[in-house]
């Protein structure tokens, strides 16, 4: 049996209440922007157990979970990670096409879910948040190279927007964003986050967690961040989306 599938869903503790059942049948609810008793639980849980982890630093403060785990994958990992996300580059697009081009120019990669260090990285990250490896995404791949940036933006999806019915049922939210910096940037390229103000800058190996819903597990717009322009070398990241259900 995997050290996963022994964990408790979301690695609860004896204190902690029972999580909301999940229906994973439909109809699901159009709670995009509203409260959710489900996604709170979720904000709950992994904030705990990230801030009980000793090598994790807490970065954020009451308006936004964020956290940091230094060290997290080794060099050899993240060189071949580099290497994975130059194989399978295109030029990045935005989920809901709403904005220009310029917004977001990197290059991105689907990464290959069936690829072992992918799967590697994936269950490694789901452990540590406590959250099991079917509620999220496939790792996506980013590559900025000097000049390119990722403007202003949420990581959540919009109630208003057309492809929310479309996210609803292939998932839900998006809840916590997990972000692996795969190389150190010689200059540029730290993760903004707008309203608390606070500056991540890349680091070979370190892994950036945050939430984007609010503690009634709502969207929190303080959870807006930017990835500014790289000044001088080249940036990879590795970014992983979880959704509030299983991920279809
Ligand atoms: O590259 C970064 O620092 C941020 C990337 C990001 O925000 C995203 O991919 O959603
Ligand atoms: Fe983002």
């Amino acid at each position: 049996m995997s050290l996963l599938s022994r964990l408790p869903f979301f690695g609860a503790s004896k204190q902690a209440t029972q999580p909301p059942t999940i229906r994973q049948d439909g109809p699901f609810p159009d709670d995009a922007d509203q409260p959710s008793a489900a996604r709170a639980h979720i904000a709950r849980q992994v904030s705990a157990k990230l801030a009980r982890n000793p090598m994790i630093e807490r970065l954020g403060d009451a308006r936004l979970d964020l956290f940091l785990r230094p060290h997290f994958a080794t060099p050899a990992e993240c060189a071949a990670l580099c290497a994975m996300i130059d194989a399978g580059a295109q030029p990045s697009i935005l989920f809901s096409g709403t904005q220009g081009p310029e917004y977001r120019t990197s290059h991105s990669c689907h990464m290959d879910r069936a690829d072992p260090l992918v799967t590697t990285i994936t269950e490694r990250i789901c452990a540590l948040m406590g959250i099991e490896p079917r509620f999220t995404e496939t790792l996506q791949g980013q590559r900025y190279t000097a000049g390119q940036e990722y403007k202003p933006h949420w990581d959540y999806f919009p109630q208003n927007d057309t492809f929310w019915p479309q996210m609803r049922d292939m998932g839900g939210q998006r809840t916590w964003t997990a972000m692996l910096y795969c190389n150190t940037v010689e200059a540029g390229g730290e993760t903004q986050f707008v309203t608390t103000g606070l500056s991540i800058i890349p680091s070979q190996g370190a892994l950036l967690l945050w939430n984007n819903m609010d503690r009634d597990g709502a969207p929190n717009t303080d959870s807006a961040h930017y990835a500014r322009p790289v000044e001088a070398g080249v940036k990879y990241v590795l970014t992983l989306w979880f959704r509030e259900r299983p991920w279809l």
